[in-house]
């Protein structure tokens, strides 16, 4: 679907490349999780792969991006917005301004598309039902909290049922709450089979979500695989990354005898409780 080939890239004021030799595919149907130190160049591989790079931003690039047969650098934006959906950071910073009420902004890029008004008022309903914001409509996008917010936001591209919805660190700006609105917005979206690229540091989300994680350290694609192979992988600090607290958990248990050392590390809730539980068990027994 998105599909990275030798991509090396650098901004037009970047002394060196930010993005080097970058190889990946992301699948039709799967959950791919993005993670990284501060700085590794995890923002900068979603633009590449939604063409704000190098669309927008410019700069030198060698390789190339595919979205489905499309060559991202020959594909003018407004095209590449109709296979490939990019949600950023700030909530707050995506509302376009020209519209007055929710059910209004989410048309808004269907406007842009020329789509039939029934047609759209169609789908502007069903996605907002879907991400349940219905109650939401007419109220002003500025009225919102930030969770709903981004909720908007994440329903202004999937309303242009893109291929792919590519969501950079969508919580990173929101109170508790605010997450939990996206969480479960995100989950819902998991449940339609939709093809997503998430770019996250809260671990034990992607170990909730992602099929896929692929971890950045220094602008390159360092490992690849399922979440529970990843974020118990001995390098996790070496890159910058951290643990999961049920891996944390499990570890000290481990070095205490708590924990044995045939059963994995886990990174679930669910994990960490039936290890725990047999670790128990065992000590009854
Ligand atoms: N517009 C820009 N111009 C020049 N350099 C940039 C630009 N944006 C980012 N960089 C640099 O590119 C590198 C990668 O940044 P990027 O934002 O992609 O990292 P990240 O992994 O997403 O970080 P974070 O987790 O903090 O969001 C960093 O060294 C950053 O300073």
């Amino acid at each position: 679907m998105i599909t990275f080939r030798d991509f090396t890239y650098a901004y037009p004021t970047s002394e060196a490349p930010v993005l080097r030799d970058i190889s990946l595919d992301v699948r039709p149907g799967r959950f791919h999780g993005l993670i990284g130190a501060s700085g590794s160049g995890k923002s900068t591989l979603a633009m590449a792969a939604a063409g704000f790079i190098p669309h927008a931003q410019g700069g030198e690039h060698t390789g190339s991006v595919t979205v489905g047969d499309l060559v991202v650098a020959d594909t003018p934006l407004p095209e590449l917005v109709t296979r490939v959906g990019l949600v950023q950071q700030d909530p707050f910073n995506q509302i376009s301004g020209a519209r007055f009420s929710v059910r209004e902004e989410i048309a808004f890029g269907c406007e842009n598309l020329g789509i039939e008004r029934d047609a759209m008022r169609e789908r502007v309903e069903e996605v907002m039902e879907r991400l349940r914001i219905g109650h939401l409509a007419d109220r002003s996008p500025y009225e919102l909290s930030g969770g709903q917010q981004q909720v908007v936001a994440v329903a202004s591209m999937l309303v242009m049922r893109p291929d792919v919805l590519i969501l950079d660190e969508p919580t990173s700006q929101l109170d508790p709450g605010g997450s939990r609105m996206v969480v479960e917005a995100l989950a819902a979206i998991r449940a339609t089979g939709m093809t997503v690229l998430l770019v996250e540091h809260k671990l034990e989300l992607l170990a909730e979500h992602a099929d896929e994680l692929h971890v950045v350290a220094d602008g390159r694609i360092v490992a690849e695989g399922a979440p529970a192979d990843i974020l118990t992988d001995p390098r996790m600090d070496a890159w910058g990354i951290g643990r999961t607290r049920f891996t944390v958990a499990a570890t000290e248990a481990r070095r205490d005898g708590m924990w044995s050392q045939e059963r994995a590390l886990p990174v679930t809730l669910d994990g960490a409780a039936d290890g725990f539980r047999a670790a128990i068990k065992g000590e009854q027994e």
